[in-house]
């Protein structure tokens, strides 16, 4: 039923009272949780534990406030009517009437009560009724539209998809909308899941993949509060992705999820450097793990030729034997390369202490054996022993312990303060960072084959190269590398000093301002209270955000929970990087055997996780393309036809009429710029992505903006223009009203995985696809895609 149902004209006026209801309570809500910041904020003194109370207060605050915010848009969606005349009302979040007595007033989507709303069914209905949808523009109801369900309920599956369908047939905004009020019930069972390991979630293009593992989250932070203080992770493949799905968290109310790819989990490293697609797939495989420690043990104490230090005027000898047995006892310590230093060096310092301390007895024995002689030969013992006894002295002392234990303690405090002994066993066992260590493997062709035999010499050589900048490749690497060497705590610390600095000057500038601004010294200001240690750790302790933060600069920190998007790109050594992010194994991983397109990506869900997870892992199949229409789809298909049921295509669930295209493109520039702006100028509208072989992005870019200005390209593209140029790499999750692609053909040939790449190509439209093909058409769409005589506007 919709709202311009003759038997019902009452009902939105009807849900127009309660929803403005809803709002009220939303609106008091606010006002209050804002008066209660305000006095926690300006609330001062007390114990210790009273300020940390206050400081969990104002976090508690701040993150209600920002879910209340969140909820304004599109409040209330749904309700259900129950057999005993329930009805509930579902929404964004949990509203209760101002007396905190009675049934709720909205129902939060994610507590358990609202589950009928998303998975009743004519065959189940779950004591459901009736299922109504709310549609609210601002805080306005524009429709209702009910399924009836239960014994004396229709099937209604039709009426039951509208809102689904009205939501899949809305333009595009260049933003991935959340879906809260429309999700399908396998979307719903893959969001609830309460498998506390590793959830690989499989599907097609277009399933919700993205939008569930999006949903999972906000669920999982309301269904596990302390999740908040672990951390979330979102690891996306590029950054044009994870800003298009930025806003989905936020618009749940959940700000504290730290997004990022995966060339960004090496704090301080930006990757920009490129690098043959080979390269990296070399980079990506897990034998490069041994290839790292390989290199750090050739690095630890090379045997070989003996070690002369000068110490004082001697010049002391270490043997190889001496050497390889404290290294050995350095790595029986199984620690970290750097961490295992220090017993390394304390074994050879104690060992050189002894051997002084030795020398110096046999000297001390040598010369009172000398002097021995000279005194009986010389008769003058008999004289010395007259003196002493006149100076009242025993005529023995007890002889003064030379080399003893205060001796060699004495000894190893100066050695091992020596320069040159320091510097002896710098060069035996240096220390070592992660990106000396990378920079010096790969400009060096005789280390990387001794540490590297498992690879071929054109494989090596591919990883040559001079020092200076990062490849995404390369950040698992130095991951690893930082694991092999161990933390550097000493930079930590030192950062971790200057930040705290640098928060309290930023308080204390805070503070400045207010005390400037409040003036009257009647009145107590905000520094009054409030000293800027004390407000720069409450900005550190609360809101989710800083935990983000946090997370973002620190390697080792280790979150409660990780998504991976587009899963099935990360190579053997990124998952080692990941998997030590989560720890607790608590992960939900989205992705598509059938889309992989790097060559180091996955093609086996189970080979990839085994290692991790042994078989605890759950899979989940979605396997329904909301995106993507039936006629797309179906030219699609037969790209990914040999991959296996793993792989096999998702059923459409909508037909739009509109076949896609091709057309042969003899000058190609110009022919896609003209379909361009036939498409930009076109009265339906919406977004179009011009979608080209990565190698002429630039140079089809350009033609493409020539014809329509403000035509948005380039390595982060503004993905609100109305029109997009992407390479087919950075097309992946994305999605378009309308596509174009460019040169299927060279698309197919650039990568040994092209047959995915035009596949990801062709599925990122939700109206309309038309490909230009300079020359013959593939073969791979040859016969799927109809040929246009008298497209959009004519030849091509
Ligand atoms: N239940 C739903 N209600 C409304 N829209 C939905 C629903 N499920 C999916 N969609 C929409 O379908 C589109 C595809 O979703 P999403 O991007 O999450 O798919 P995906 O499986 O990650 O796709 P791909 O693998 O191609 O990147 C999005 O616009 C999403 O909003």
């Amino acid at each position: 039923m919709t709202s311009q149902d003759p038997e019902h004209p009452d009902q939105i006026a009807h849900e127009q009272a309660y929803v403005t209801r809803l709002y009220r309570r939303l609106d008091a809500l606010r006002a209050q949780t804002r008066a209660r910041l305000a006095e926690v904020s300006h609330d001062a003194g007390g114990t210790a534990q009273a300020r940390t109370e206050r400081d969990v207060a104002f976090g508690e605050h701040t993150r209600r406030l920002a879910r209340l915010d969140a909820a304004e848009n599109r409040l209330c969606f749904g309700r259900l009517d129950l057999g005993g005349g329930e009805r509930r009302y579902i929404g964004r979040i949990g509203l209760w009437p101002e007396s905190g007595d009675g049934d709720p007033l909205l129902v939060d989507w994610r507590a358990p009560a609202a589950r009928p709303f998303y998975v009743a069914t004519p065959a189940a209905p779950r004591d459901v009724r009736r299922r109504r949808h709310i549609l609210t523009r601002g805080r306005r109801v524009v429709s209702v539209d009910d399924e009836t369900l239960g014994e004396d309920g229709d099937t209604g599956t039709l009426a039951g998809e509208a809102a689904l369908l009205a939501a899949l047939n809305a333009g595009r905004t260049g933003r991935m909308p959340d879906i809260v009020a429309t999700l399908r019930a396998e979307q719903d069972a893959v969001i609830r899941s309460d498998h506390r390991g590793v959830l690989v979630v499989q599907g097609g293009p277009g399933t919700g993949k993205t939008a569930v593992a999006l949903h999972r989250a906000a669920y999982l932070l309301y269904e596990r509060p302390r999740l908040a203080s672990q951390g979330v992770l979102v690891i996306g493949p590029n950054p044009t992705f994870l800003r298009y799905i930025g806003q989905v968290l936020p618009g749940l109310g959940e700000t504290g999820v730290l997004s990022a790819t995966v060339a960004e989990l090496f704090p301080g490293v930006r990757a920009d450097r490129a690098e043959p697609a080979a390269t990296a797939e070399v980079k990506g495989r897990a034998v490069m793990a041994e290839v790292l420690a390989a290199a750090v043990r050739a690095r630890q104490a090379p045997p070989g030729a003996e070690v002369r230090v000068e110490f004082g005027d001697e010049t002391l000898v270490l043997e190889p034997e001496v050497v390889a047995r404290a290294a050995a006892r350095a790595r029986d310590s199984r620690l970290p390369h750097n961490q295992a230093r220090p017993r390394f060096a304390a074994t050879l310092v104690g060992h050189l202490a002894r051997r002084v301390a030795e020398q110096t007895r046999e000297l001390a024995e040598r010369i009172e054996a000398d002097v021995a002689g000279i005194l009986a030969e010389a008769d003058v013992d008999r004289a010395v022993r007259a003196d002493l006894a006149a100076l009242g002295l025993p005529e023995e002392t007890p002889p003064q312990e030379i080399g003893g234990e205060d001796d060699v303690r004495d000894l190893r405090r100066a050695l091992a303060s020596d320069p040159a002994v320091r510097e002896a066993l710098d060069a035996l066992w240096p220390a070592l960072t992660p990106r000396g260590l990378l920079e010096d493997l790969f400009s060096d062709p005789r280390g990387l084959a001794a540490a590297a035999p498992g690879l071929d010499e054109a494989e090596r050589a591919s990883l040559v190269r001079a020092p200076g900048g990062w490849s995404t490749a390369d950040v698992p690497l130095l991951d690893e590398a930082a694991e092999l060497l161990g933390v550097d705590d000493r930079a930590r610390r030192a950062r971790a000093a200057r930040d705290r600095a640098r928060r309290d000057a930023y308080a204390q500038g805070v503070l400045d301002i207010a005390a400037a601004d409040e003036g009257d010294g009647e009145v107590l200001t905000a520094g009054d209270l409030l000293d800027a240690r004390r407000l720069a750790e409450r900005h550190e302790r609360s809101g989710d955000a800083t935990v983000a933060e946090r997370a973002a600069v620190d390697r080792t920190w280790t979150f409660g929970h990780v998504i991976v998007d587009e899963a099935q790109e990360l190579s053997a050594m990124a998952w080692r990087m990941v998997m030590r992010r989560c720890p607790g194994r608590s992960m939900t991983l989205v992705g598509d055997l059938a889309q992989t397109s790097d060559a180091a990506g996955a093609t086996s869900w189970d080979e990839v996780l085994r290692p991790y997870a042994g078989d605890r892992w759950r899979l989940a199949r979605l396997s329904v393309n909301y995106r993507t229409p039936a006629e797309i789809m179906d030219a699609a298909a037969g790209l990914v036809a040999d991959l296996g049921p793993e792989a096999a295509p998702p059923r459409s669930v909508r037909r739009t009429g509109v076949p896609p295209w091709r057309a042969n493109a003899r000058d190609l520039p110009a022919s896609l710029a003209r379909h361009a702006a036939r498409e930009a100028a076109a009265p339906r509208g919406g977004r179009l992505a011009v979608i080209v072989p990565d190698g002429r992005l630039g140079e089809l870019a350009a033609a493409v903006r020539a014809a329509v200005p403000g035509t948005a390209f380039g390595p982060d593209p503004d993905l609100t223009a109305p029109v997009v140029v992407l390479g087919v790499g950075q097309a992946k999750g994305l999605e378009f009203d309308a596509v174009l692609i460019a040169d299927p053909a060279a698309i197919l040939a650039a990568a040994p995985r092209g047959r995915s790449d035009l596949y990801v190509a062709m599925t990122r439209a939700t109206q309309r696809l038309g490909i230009l093909h300079p020359g013959p058409p593939p073969a791979e769409i040859a016969g799927a895609v109809p040929e246009l005589r008298e497209g959009p506007g004519g030849g091509s």
